[in-house]
């Protein structure tokens, strides 16, 4: 399988001087198309640090990513928040949903900025598998933090990105909708080639996962 993300020797700091704080210590990952990894480790310990770098959100301080075998990290901006927008679907901690669309306009939107059609049955086969097809002509503000949060993983997957980076998907939902979740995401990963990388505290989510990792003061480890 081919890899979709390459991670090598990522560093990265933030100050200097005294007060510098050293976030990542030379991290290396590869990623491959169908995989589901998971990445655990305490409060602090550099997840979300971790997670926006692989997605280009954030630039290391040293090291490579290749995304696709393209160098992400030393392409003009323009450039990378292209392929971003194409390769990458991205779940973050806040929802990043557009606040004055309702959840069905979110996919438009996606749609139009791809010059796509609009694809209504994968909109709702992500919806319903959500449990929350029923709330599609509702704004963000109208939702539950939980429903919110599968409103942006609908959202996130709608894109039909290469690489899926999920920061805590399950944070804000019970237990029955966490795992629903989890399910769905390994089920992107398995049956549509997706690399999903989930970031999590949760140790009960990571069972089934294709490789577990760990985050602890800035090294990652295998698990
Ligand atoms: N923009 C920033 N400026 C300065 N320090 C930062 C910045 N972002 C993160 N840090 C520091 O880097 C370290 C790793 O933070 P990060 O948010 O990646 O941890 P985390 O494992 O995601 O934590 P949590 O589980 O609490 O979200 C922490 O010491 C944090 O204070």
């Amino acid at each position: 399988m081919k890899t979709i993300l390459k991670m090598e020797n990522i560093t990265k700091n933030f100050g200097s001087g005294h007060t510098e704080i050293k976030a990542l210590k030379g991290i290396s990952l590869d990623v491959k198309q169908g995989e589901f990894v998971s990445i655990i480790g305490p409060s602090g310990s550099g997840k979300s640090t971790f997670l926006t770098i692989a997605g280009g959100l954030q630039s290391p301080t040293f090291g490579k990513i290749l995304i696709n075998n393209i160098n992400f990290t030393n392409i003009p901006e323009k450039k990378r928040s292209k392929l971003r927008f194409k390769e990458i679907g991205f779940v973050l901690q806040s929802s990043n949903l557009i606040p004055y669309l309702t959840i069905e306009e979110q996919f438009i939107l996606v749609d139009k900025i791809n010059h796509h059609t609009n694809n209504d049955d994968r909109g709702t086969d992500l919806l319903k598998s959500l449990d929350i097809y029923d709330l599609k002509k509702k704004y963000p503000r109208d939702l539950s933090g939980g429903e919110r949060q599968r409103a942006a993983i609908a959202r996130a997957l709608y894109n039909n990105p290469s690489l899926l980076l999920a920061d805590e998907p399950t944070a804000s939902l019970d237990t029955e909708h966490a795992y629903q979740v989890v399910d769905l995401l390994k089920k992107e990963a398995h049956l549509k080639n997706k690399a999903t990388i989930m970031v999590t505290h949760d140790q009960r989510m990571i069972k089934n996962s294709d490789h577990i990792y760990q985050i602890e003061d800035g090294f990652l480890s295998k698990l």
